[in-house]
């Protein structure tokens, strides 16, 4: 896909302790994607990693930027993971976005997106900041599947629902970009958040996601007690959708998990119930796209924040493998 991305992919490296199966890890399996045509899906469909190197909307949202570099830290927290079984997984590279060309960037992720889509890949997004989720759902909505009227939903895990008014696109306005965007073509907008913060959104995002009728849980509903109430809100919305993109957030952590974030959570949804819907997602057989959000590698305290992102990505990988 040299001709759709900014960056051409590099062969991954990293701790080998010998041949085998029995020593496989990451960087091992990861093929880089070179050509423009990606190749035919196979079984299982391959998972094909594009970074989205850009803070440039966490910049215009006035927060701390750094997560321009988020797509190296996680290609190098994924890159040592030790594999279990085979995983069918590609890079593709990145799109880099510089000059403060945020649209353009989200304009050139969604034809990467969609490239992939319609050749019956699982796009796997690493950003970036939360702007990347224009990007990746305009990929989506291009996509042959969407466009032959299949019912896509956004499942967000974070502590902020991004549905700002701001007539200027930053990491603070995808979702509210992608509501109009559904608008525009006639479609539903159907978006779900897990996590939210009631003390980091405004009365107007609330009355705002009210009027969108989003569906969402706070942070501290979601807990491990609560379970049974995360895994009716995932499947009532899994239940409403035909393709599903997952976008996660990792603000939705704990700071004391993800501190490598433009805004640490807090309070956060626990680790384990993140893993638990990304668990129940990856096995639904809906889940179309995936991207993360929010890595900033210069805030992180000793890579736990990208540690923990690629055990994220690592567990969806595999659940679906
Ligand atoms: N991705 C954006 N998230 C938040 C940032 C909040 C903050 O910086 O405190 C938002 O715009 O609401
Ligand atoms: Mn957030
Ligand atoms: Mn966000």
């Amino acid at each position: 896909m040299t001709g759709l991305v900014d960056v051409t992919p590099e062969p991954w490296s990293g701790r080998d302790d010998g041949p085998g199966a029995e020593h496989v890890r990451w960087h091992h399996v990861v093929r880089p994607l070179v050509a423009d045509d990606p190749p035919a899906a196979d079984s299982p469909a391959p998972t094909t990693i594009v970074g989205f190197a850009s803070d440039e909307g966490v910049r215009r949202n006035k927060g701390r930027t750094g997560a321009a570099t988020g797509p190296g830290a996680l290609r190098r927290a994924l890159a040592p993971m030790a594999l279990s079984g085979p995983i069918n997984v590609f890079d593709a590279g990145d799109v880099a976005v510089t000059d403060g060309e945020l649209e353009a960037g989200q304009e050139r992720l969604g034809r990467v997106v969609g490239t992939l889509l319609d050749a019956g890949h699982l796009p796997l997004v690493l950003g970036g900041g939360h702007a990347v989720a224009y990007g990746s759902f305009l990929g989506l909505a291009r996509s042959r599947a969407a466009q032959a009227g299949a019912r896509l939903g956004v499942l967000n895990l974070d502590a902020h629902f991004d549905l700002r008014p701001d007539p200027v696109p930053s990491s603070g306005t995808p979702f509210r970009q992608i509501a109009e965007h559904e608008r525009a073509r006639g479609a539903q907008f159907r978006y779900a958040v897990l996590g939210i913060s009631q003390p980091s959104n405004t009365r107007v995002l609330f009355d705002t996601a009210d009027a969108l009728g989003v569906r969402y849980l706070f942070d501290d509903a979601c807990s491990v007690a609560d379970f049974a109430v995360v895994d009716r809100f995932v499947d009532a919305f899994l239940d409403d959708v035909d393709l599903l993109y997952l976008t996660i957030d990792l603000d939705v952590l704990p700071a004391a998990v993800a501190p490598g974030v433009s805004a640490p959570a807090a309070y956060g949804v626990p680790v384990e119930t993140v893993q638990r819907v990304c668990d129940r997602v990856a096995r639904s057989g809906r889940l179309a796209l995936c991207d993360v959000a929010e890595l900033n590698p210069a805030l992180d305290i000793d890579g736990r924040t990208a540690r923990t992102a690629a055990r994220l990505l690592h567990r969806i990988v595999t659940a679906r493998a």
